[in-house]
This record gives structure tokens, C-alpha cells and sequence, in this order.
């Protein structure tokens, strides 16, 4: 925040002698507040931090022309070898500004002392997190030829690969804290030397269940490793108990604080509606693309995202899947792939309260007790389920790229999830739309067939939310649809509901899971020599063979639609949705401008050179 001078604080004439030494010393640190207000308002360039050329080039190779807020601030404070912990919202660069300052570290390093060693440990919450930060390092580096090793620790390989890729020393790691300690202990990986340690999504790396590794972690450390610590979401209480364990003696940077009305990309709608009510309107969203392009929609468990998906075929809507059921390869695979244009929609089940059912209570109770007393230590271990993969998750962290809206299909149970969640679209200074349903109190189970527990506090938790986001001077506002037009595509949601059945959700989800595992594995040699061939593979197919096919739905007979003009919804577009689509080219895009269309994939050869054609013929055999 910039600090303005007081003037109106002159001293008595009588005492000023008295007080001439003070003052002079105010006014140095007034002269030096000053500075920084004034390079501040020079918004210096990441030369001007005091980064490597190396390191200055290869940001400039990735299209960052100036450093933000956030890389502003911590970067030179890293940079003079203080701990951190930096408070920024979602999608601000945090990525780069705690990552350039480790690989700046082991550049000097490298310069008198060229004995291998662990100099770097990133920890992260997640696998998907642990690829993306991975990447980003392979790109800060580009320009370090070989100075600059990095190796990640969370793939699916085993035990003896694992040993020999730690055998070459590699200068960065980045991992999660259970595989982090599960090298370390198993004396793979040595922390002896290490010199930089930052915690990604720091609230999240503590509460994941990861306390015991990280305590772990932290008595195989030697004294005085410089920490940084960044999240978007960090409580007072996490932060002393972050301080605990690693920190000497941290600057806190809380720039949310800093973020003001002017700067605000995200655009907030919730629509109350009953729990039939929020298919119905998905449904006309995504079929008269009332949203345009990228979009991420969030569900609570896994099932529900199979039925989404199943229902939405129903109508031609296609959509992909992201769970943490699904092998780690085509997560990330999928992720890559909608940020190079290639899905529309990715419905992904939010599962973190579902993994740790019991945590959820505990949570939202935190956040009530947030500012009044201590929040409570979570413990996650006795809450873990089946064979997910406990270290899955999209809501934190992961850079989708482009996404015009996030929308929250089920709303979370906390407010901070929701902040992670909408942080997905707005980021980097693009603009973007956070949609989110909210089943009031009053129509909680009333249509038993759509009807989830988690959904029973939705009142409370937008409650929560609104004032969640009131403190980043953000706000939510009410979207409505009009409810007489709605009731036109009512039997046709109905129809497609009840095709939805359990048992079709049950074989679609053994079905993609069995089919993403052979993918994933048995594809893996064949894909690493033909890289290209990737984007066969596609992840938003169609999974409906059980649940009946209803050509009817796949399009929207004219007389079904209004005769006001179809809206997209948009910044500003508060209150009524009309739904005619205006479209020029209607004739060339066929009758209701169906999907696919501008983001159009494409692979070589069509279905004639899909190498999973000949795969599948032949696991018929
Ligand atoms: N200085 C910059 N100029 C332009 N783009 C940038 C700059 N710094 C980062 N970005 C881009 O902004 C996007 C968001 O960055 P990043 O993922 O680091 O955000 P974040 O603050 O870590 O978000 P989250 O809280 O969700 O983890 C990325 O696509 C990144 O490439």
C-alpha cells in the first residue's frame, strides 16, 4: 500500500529543539518511504529486481513484459536471503516470483562452488501442481544451459527410477511432502545442503495431511534454509503455525489488501434455484452457449461429475473429465490439452471434502472462528477413501489457461475453496466470469433425485463467501433467469435426467477409468516415440452406452426459443436471460451454431489415422 506522508504533525516551536533529532531521523524515513512509493510508481522491470540476464532473458521469451505486483514485492526481498510469506490472489504470478529467486540462488552459486547438490525443495499440495511448477522451471531455466537441474518427484515410476533420477543431484525438487520425506528416508534424496525451501499453497500443504512429513522434512533440514511461503488464502493462525516450523523471521506480504475495485477482471454471479432448476439452466448455457469459450465446471464427488457429463450427452455437449480416480498421466494430459484449445468444458469433481469427509465441518467452523480465536490443526488421516489418489487436485495452483468461466455446478463448502475455485478464470489480467448455483435452504431436497448433502448449507456458505471476497473488494451479485422461458426445456432436462440412470453412471465410470488406465499405461512407449500422435487421445468421448440415447435432445427445436435476442452472459449482464441466438452464419454452423466450432479440433487423417481405432479393434480380438 502507498504511504502518505502526515503533514498536519508539526511540533510545538518551543519543542522542536527537543525534538530535532527525531525528526531528522523521521524525515530520512519519510525520504525512504518515499523511495519506494516512487519505484513503486516506476514499476521496475525484472532487470531492475536484480534477476540473473539468463533468468531476465527467458521471462522475456515467455511474453512477461513487466513484473507483477506480487513478483515486485517478493523477489528482491527473497533476492537479499529473507524469509517469506506472501499472501497474493490467484493468478497473480506467484509461480515466478518465489521460482526466479531459487534459480537465481543456485546460479550464484554455481559460480564458485560446482559440487552437486540439493540447493532448492518446492513443496506443493498436489501432483498436477508439482508438473506445472516443474514446467515453469524448465522454462525460467531455458537460457542456463546446464546450471539448472530440476527434478520432480511425483510420477508414477517406481522405486529404482525414482533413485536414479535423484542420483544426478538434481539442483530443484519439487514434489509433495509425502513423496518429499518418502526419498529423503529412504536416503534417495539428501536435504543436507539445502539452502531455499518454499511451500506452494502453503495453507494447503500444511492441512492436506501432510504435518507429520512436513515435520519430518524440516528435522532432516539444516538450520537457517531460507523459506518462502505463498498462497492466496493464508489465516492468521496457519501463518503462526508456518512461522513454527520454519521460519526465522519472515516479512509478510498480505497484498490482497493492496487489490483494488479498478484492478477486478472476475465478474461474481450466483443464482439461487432449486436443485432440478440447476441442470435445467446448465443445460441452456452450454446449449445455446450462453457462455462463450473455456469453461471449468466444479461438482462436489465424483459421481456427479460422471452424471453431468452423461446428461450433457444426452443433448451433444461434450465434455471432459477430471477426478482423482483417474491415472495422474491423463489428468495432467487433459489439463495440457484444454489449455492448448482443444475441450470446451472440463467438469471437474472438487473432491478435497469428499476425500476428507470429516474436515469439512472443521473447516467451515475455521473459517466462522477466523479473526477470533485459533483455527483448529486439521488432522486428515483417518479421512482417506479408496483409491483415489490422495494427492489430486485442480482448484489450487493449476494455470488453465483462457478459461472465460468457472462455474460452480455445486457450490464448495468453504470460502476459501470457492476463492481457489473462480481463481481458475481472471488470471493474469484476462477477464472472466465465476457462475455459481446456490440451493436455498428452503428447496434442499425437495427433488430427491439431484438432491446432495453438501449443498443443505449452501445459504450459509454463500454467506461465508460473500463476505470472503467483500475483504479482497470483491463482490457477488444475483443472476436470474427468467423462469417462464425456462419451463419450455423442462421435460426435455427431465428426459434426459432419467436416462441418466445409476447404473448408467456406475458403467460409465468403470468404463473411463478402465479405458484411461490402458490408455495410460499400454499407449505410454508407443506415445513417447510418436509424440505427435498424442492428440488422438481425446478425453471428451462420449460415455453414454448405457444410458439411453434420445435423438430428440440433441437439438433445440425452433419454437422452443424466445423471441428476444439470446444474451451470452456476460460482464454486466445482471438479471434476465433471454435465450434466441442471433447468429449470421446460422446456416453455415447448422441450426443452433453446435459445439466445437472456433476451438475445432482436428487431428491429422480423422478417424482413419487414429491409432486407437486399430487399439481398440484390437482389444476386441
Ligand atoms: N509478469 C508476468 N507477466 C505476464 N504474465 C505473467 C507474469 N507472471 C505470471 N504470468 C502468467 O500469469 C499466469 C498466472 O501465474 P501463476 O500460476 O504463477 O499464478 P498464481 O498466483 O500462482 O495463481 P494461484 O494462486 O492460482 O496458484 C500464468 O499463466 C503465468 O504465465
Amino acid at each position: 500500500m502507498k504511504r502518505k506522508l502526515n503533514q498536519d504533525d508539526e511540533p510545538p516551536a518551543a519543542d522542536a529543539a527537543a525534538v530535532a533529532e527525531p525528526e531528522k531521523k523521521k524525515e530520512k524515513k519519510e525520504k525512504k518511504e518515499k523511495k519506494v512509493v516512487v519505484e513503486e510508481e516506476k514499476e521496475l522491470s525484472f532487470a531492475e529486481l536484480g534477476l540473473d540476464p539468463r533468468l531476465v532473458q527467458a521471462v522475456a521469451k515467455l511474453g512477461f513484459e513487466k513484473p507483477t505486483l506480487v513478483q515486485r514485492r517478493a523477489i528482491p526481498l527473497a533476492l537479499k536471503g529473507e524469509d517469506v510469506l506472501c499472501k497474493a490472489k490467484t493468478g497473480s504470478g506467484k509461480t515466478a516470483a518465489y521460482v526466479l529467486p531459487v534459480l537465481q540462488g543456485v546460479l550464484g552459486r554455481k559460480k564458485t562452488d560446482s559440487t552437486p547438490h540439493t540447493a532448492g525443495l518446492i513443496l506443493v499440495p498436489t501432483r498436477e501442481l508439482a508438473d506445472q511448477v516443474h514446467k515453469a522451471i524448465e522454462e525460467f531455466s531455458a537460457f542456463c544451459a546446464k546450471d539448472i537441474t530440476a527434478a520432480k518427484l511425483t510420477e508414477n515410476v517406481s522405486d529404482a527410477v525414482q533413485r536414479s533420477l535423484l542420483a544426478n543431484v538434481p539442483d530443484v525438487v519439487v514434489s509433495t511432502p509425502a513423496r518429499a520425506w518418502k526419498s529423503v528416508d529412504s536416503g534417495a534424496l539428501s536435504l543436507s545442503q539445502l539452502q531455499y525451501l518454499v511451500l506452494d499453497e502453503a495453507d494447503l500443504v500444511l492441512s492436506y495431511g501432510y504435518d507429520e512429513d512436513m515435520e519430518n522434512l524440516s528435522r532432516s533440514m539444516p538450520k537457517g534454509v531460507q523459506t518462502t511461503m505463498m498462497s492466496a488464502t493464508l489465516l492468521s493462525a496457519e501463518l503462526d503455525t508456518l512461522k513454527g516450523i520454519f521460519c526465522r523471521n519472515p516479512t509478510l506480504l498480505d497484498l490482497n489488501e493492496e487489490f483494488g475495485d479498478e484492478d477486478e477482471k472476475l465478474t461474481q454471479y450466483y443464482v439461487r434455484c432449486g436443485e432440478d432448476d440447476k441442470w435445467l439452466i446448465s443445460y441452456l448455457i452450454f446449449k445455446l452457449q450462453l457462455i462463450k469459450g473455456p469453461c471449468l465446471i466444479f461438482v462436489a464427488d465424483i459421481d456427479r461429475s460422471y452424471r453431468l457429463k452423461l446428461f450433457f450427452e444426452q443433448f451433444s455437449i461434450r465434455s471432459c473429465i477430471l477426478n482423482s480416480e483417474l491415472p495422474v498421466n491423463t489428468r495432467i494430459k487433459v489439463i495440457e490439452e484444454f489449455n492448448r484449445g482443444i475441450y470446451d468444458i472440463i467438469i471437474a469433481s472438487d473432491e478435497r471434502s469428499e476425500v476428507f469427509g470429516d474436515e469439512k465441518e472443521e473447516e467451515t467452523k475455521g473459517e466462522e472462528e477466523e479473526g477470533e480465536g485459533e483455527k483448529k490443526k486439521k488432522t486428515n488421516k483417518g479421512g482417506r477413501k479408496g483409491k483415489r489418489d490422495e494427492e489430486y487436485g485442480v482448484s489450487r495452483g493449476i494455470d488453465f489457461k483462457n478459461v472465460a468461466a468457472v462455474v460452480n455446478f455445486d457450490l464448495p463448502t468453504s470460502a476459501s475453496s470457492y476463492t481457489h475455485r473462480i481463481g481458475r478464470t481472471a488470471r493474469a489480467g484476462r477477464t472472466g466470469i465465476a457462475l455459481s448455483f446456490v440451493i436455498p435452504k428452503e428447496l434442499f431436497g425437495k427433488h430427491k433425485p439431484t438432491s446432495i448433502k453438501s449443498c443443505e448449507r449452501d445459504e450459509k456458505v454463500l454467506a461465508k463467501i460473500v463476505r470472503a471476497q467483500g475483504k479482497m473488494n470483491r463482490k457477488l451479485e444475483p443472476y436470474n433467469f427468467s423462469k417462464e422461458q425456462m419451463e419450455a426445456f423442462r421435460y426435455r432436462m427431465n428426459d434426459a435426467l432419467r436416462a441418466v440412470t445409476k447404473v448408467a453412471i456406475r458403467e460409465a465410470r468403470t468404463r473411463e477409468l478402465r479405458q484411461e488406465l490402458l490408455r495410460s499405461e499400454t499407449l505410454k512407449r508407443y506415445f513417447e516415440e510418436n509424440p505427435a500422435e498424442l492428440s488422438h487421445l481425446r478425453h471428451d468421448g462420449e460415455l453414454g452406452h448405457k444410458a439411453r440415447q434420445q435423438a430428440h435432445l440433441k437439438h433445440v427445436p425452433d419454437y422452443l426459443l424466445p423471441k428476444e435476442a439470446k444474451k451470452e452472459i456476460t460482464k454486466g449482464s445482471v438479471g434476465f436471460v433471454p435465450f434466441k441466438k442471433v447468429d449470421k452464419d446460422k446456416k453455415h454452423k447448422g441450426k443452433f451454431g453446435g459445439k466445437g466450432k472456433g476451438r475445432s479440433f482436428k487431428v491429422g487423417g480423422g478417424r482413419k489415422g487414429d491409432p486407437l481405432k486399430t487399439f481398440k479393434v484390437r482389444r476386441k480380438k
